[in-house]
């Protein structure tokens, strides 16, 4: 039997060796009809951090002691802006960072703007492009934005730079996360650290935050 060809079009579907890899659901670009973002009115004002919104989280967990640790601020529209710090720990080849803990660094930047809109999201799609290699010590200066909402879709974008906020492109990425429901966490998660989390005040703090949404 033939490759069941994903929406019936051959230009969706690409074979590799035996398995055959269907191309995304959905495209990077918003359709037509997609909206503008919307700050929510309770967004934390530009320049103030963002908290973490788990401390355990390898991207901004305060607690994670493998993690990135990477701190957020809320930008002046429905963005956010954050420094990265690459560190021996994170290297690929020698001296360089490793590109996956780079595609993290933007996927933590992109996830943070959940608060800016109050709305629970995760990543769906993650395109990432690798422009600089990026040395040991070097502070990566993040910049994510919300381009466009279409239903539960958000279509967002992040860059990374090094020197300076205005310095040379390093890497960048551009995403589709998928708003969901607190569930989403509860079913999924393992239930030892689900029970944790219920557990911790500040995380239930954390999470109703998120779910107020008008
Ligand atoms: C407490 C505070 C915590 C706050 C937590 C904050 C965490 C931030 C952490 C950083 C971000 C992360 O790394 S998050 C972790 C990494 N991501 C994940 O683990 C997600 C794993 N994937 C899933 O659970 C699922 O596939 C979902 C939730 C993404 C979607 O499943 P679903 O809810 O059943 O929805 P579904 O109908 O499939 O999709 C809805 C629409 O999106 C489109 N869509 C879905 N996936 C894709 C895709 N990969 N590429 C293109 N399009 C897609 C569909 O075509 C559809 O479009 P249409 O038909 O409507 O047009």
């Amino acid at each position: 039997m033939g490759p069941a060809w994903h929406g019936g079009d051959p230009a969706l579907c690409t074979a590799v060796g035996s398995a055959l890899v269907t191309a995304p659901k959905t495209s990077l670009t918003p359709p037509p009809g997609a909206l503008a973002p919307q700050r929510h009115p309770e967004a934390p004002a530009p320049g103030e951090p963002i908290g973490s919104h788990y401390d355990q989280c390898f991207g901004c967990g305060t607690g994670q002691p493998h993690g990135l640790h990477l701190q957020a601020r809320a930008g002046e529209g429905v963005n956010v802006i954050a420094e990265f710090t690459v560190t021996p720990d994170h290297q690929g080849a020698p001296g360089l960072a490793h590109g996956g803990v780079l595609a993290s660094a933007l996927d933590e930047t992109l996830g943070a703007l959940n608060w800016m809109m109050h709305v629970i999201s995760v990543t769906g799609r993650l395109e990432t492009d690798f422009l600089r290699p990026v040395p040991v010590e070097t502070v990566l200066h993040l910049d994510a934005q919300v381009r466009a909402v279409d239903g539960r879709k958000i279509y967002c974008s992040a860059t990374g730079r090094i020197g300076g906020p205005d310095g040379p492109l390093a890497v960048r990425a551009d995403a589709l996360f998928i708003e969901v429901k607190v569930e989403h966490f509860i079913d999924n998660g393992r239930d030892e650290e689900i029970r944790a989390a219920m557990e911790d005040p500040d995380q239930v703090r954390r999470a109703r935050a998120f779910e107020v949404n008008p």
